[in-house]
Parts: structure tokens; sequence; C-alpha cells
């Protein structure tokens, strides 16, 4: 059988079939990642194919992980040296933001950015609490979501509470599988709940499960909103996971500076103070946006402007 792996603990996988039935499953064998030490062999969004052990306690084996198209990792919590998968196969994320309570900082966006443009995610980044912008904060809001536009990424501006813009949210998901991701606080689960009413049953149906075993912590849980429409929310993980990327090809994963790499005098400018660079010209143009490069220079400098 064929199914997708809907939650993932350091011992057992909740496996939803094609035809829906939810199995607990364990896996057969070793699985192994080229080039990388892996903590966890298999992850919530991965494809894989099963067998029916015992149908009565709807137990599966695992024996097939089908190719990644693409995963998050962080660093192993236990196991030093080693990556978690946190999640694979992601069609998209939604980076979930807020200029009000608590307000995301740049530097929290880019970041997050960077990061998705190198595990080659593409991102909606998503204004929550609207209903709190007064008419200054809506102009903002719409100068930052240009600033964006100008990096190529779309903004939306949504209200979890009034329900507002949650129907561009719907057809931006529809039928792929969407990261919610952001700080804690921006109402990212007010809008998954309102993305997907009967959610409570729907995770008491899951946790049915987790009870048979000891106890797990998950670091991903992926909900369906209809067929073929998958949510993933990654409680207590704000951030895209890490990511090692040499200096010299940072602005690679800044789109609105990779595609001016090859005017800039040197081909190894890193559009810091060489003369002739292309990026630092876009930025005294304001075709790129300053803060765009502040972000791009505390990266390069290592400042973790987390704060
Ligand atoms: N005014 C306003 N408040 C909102 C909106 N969405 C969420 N909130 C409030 O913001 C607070 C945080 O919302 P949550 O949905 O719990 O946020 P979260 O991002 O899931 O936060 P964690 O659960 O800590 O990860 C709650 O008090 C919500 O009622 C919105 O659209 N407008
Ligand atoms: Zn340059």
């Amino acid at each position: 059988m064929i199914g997708i792996v809907i939650k993932s603990t350091g011992s057992w996988y909740l496996v939803r079939a094609e035809n829906n039935t939810l199995y607990r499953a364990r896996l057969r064998g070793k699985f192994k990642l080229k080039g990388m030490k892996v903590s966890n062999p298999l992850a919530v969004g991965d494809r894989v194919e099963f067998d029916i052990e015992k149908v009565d306690e709807e137990t599966a084996v695992i024996h097939k992980i089908e190719p990644r198209e693409n995963y998050i990792i962080r660093q192993s919590t236990h196991k030093s040296g080693y990556s978690h998968i946190i999640a694979a196969n992601l069609d998209h994320a939604l980076l979930i933001a807020t200029l009000v309570s608590p307000r995301t900082s740049f530097g929290f966006i880019d970041r997050f950015l960077v990061t998705a443009e190198a595990y080659d995610i593409p991102v909606t980044i998503v204004y929550n609490k609207a209903d709190m912008y007064d008419e200054e904060m809506q102009d903002y809001q719409r100068q930052i979501s240009f600033l964006y536009s100008q990096a190529g990424y779309q903004s939306l501006s949504v209200s979890a509470s009034l329900n507002q813009g949650l129907d561009e949210i719907e057809k931006l998901i529809k039928g792929k599988t969407t990261l919610f991701s952001g700080h804690s606080g921006v109402g990212k689960s007010s809008l998954i709940n309102r993305l997907i009413p009967d959610l409570a049953i729907k995770t008491s149906e899951i946790s049915a499960f987790s009870d048979k075993g000891v106890h797990t912590t998950t670091f991903a849980e992926m909900f369906e909103v209809e067929e073929g429409t998958y949510i993933i929310d990654t409680p207590g993980i704000k951030e895209l996971g890490v990511i090692d990327i040499p200096k010299n090809e940072l602005s690679h994963f800044f789109p609105e500076m990779k595609e001016l790499l090859n005017k800039c005098r040197f081909n190894n400018c890193t559009h810091f103070n060489e003369p002739g660079c292309a990026v630092v010209d876009a930025v005294r143009h304001n075709q790129i946006a300053l803060s765009r490069y502040q972000s791009y220079l505390s990266i390069m400098h290592g400042d973790d402007n987390r704060k």
C-alpha cells in the first residue's frame, strides 16, 4: 500500500493510506541519507510503501521511502553532529507575520526567506491581525508588501479573527502541502483552526494513536484540509532549521540580488565595499530595499538578529 507520514515520533509513525485509513507504522530495515547524519530516517510528509502487519491492530510496516522533493532539517537535540528532518515534500511555506503584538522583524523574515530559498521552497508572507492596523499601519503594510514584491515574494493581509482574506489563503494552499511557520503569538493556530474547522476532531483522531505509545516528542504534524491539501505545523519551531550557506554564495539566496550578480565588476564580489558592485548600486537607487541589504550584511557577519 501507499501512504503519507502524517506524524513522526522517535519510534513509530502514523501513516494515512490512500483510502484515508490511518495506520500506526514502524520501519523495516535501515534507511540512510547520502552524505548526512540524520537522527530520524523518516519524517512528516514522506511518501511511503507499506504492508499491513495485523489488520485488527492497524499496524503497518514501512518498507520503502519515496525519494524526497525537498526537506527541512534542524540540529538533533539529543544526538550531537546529527540532523533531524522536520518535514519532507513541501510545496510551499506560509510565513505568518504581524505588524502588531508581536511585531515580526525584517531580520526574522529575511532569514526565513534565505533558508527557504536554500531549501527551494516558495514562500508567501501572510500578515495576520489586519483588524488591528490603523490607517497608518495599513499604509506601512502596503509599503512592506511592495518591498517584498521587489524581491519576488507575494504578501497577503488577513485577519483570522474577522475571517478576512482566508479565501485567498485557501486558494494558495489548494492541492498542495504547505508549511505554516511563524513566531509564537502571530496567530498561526487561529488561522489553521479557521482553515480546518473540524481540526479538533481530526487532532483527537490522531492523538488516539499516540496514547498507545510511550511518551513521544514530535516536531511536526500534518493536517488534511481536504483531499490533496495538507497543512504542516511545526509547534515550537519558528525557523526553518539550520543551513550552512557559504558566505560567497549568500547573495544567491536573495532573488533580487541574484539577478544582478553578473553585473558586479568582480565575480567574487561580496557586495560589501568592492568597487563596481551592482548590488550596492541597486541599494543606492532603491531597487533593492535597504532592510533587505541590512539583513544580507547581518547574516554575512553572523550576527544573531533573532532578537
Ligand atoms: N486581533 C487579532 N488577534 C488575533 C488574530 N489571530 C490571532 N489573534 C490572537 O493572537 C493571540 C495568539 O494567537 P494564536 O493563534 O494562539 O497564535 P500562535 O501563533 O498559534 O501562537 P502559539 O500558539 O504560541 O504558537 C491570541 O490571543 C489570538 O486570539 C487576528 O486576526 N486578530
Ligand atoms: Zn557586488
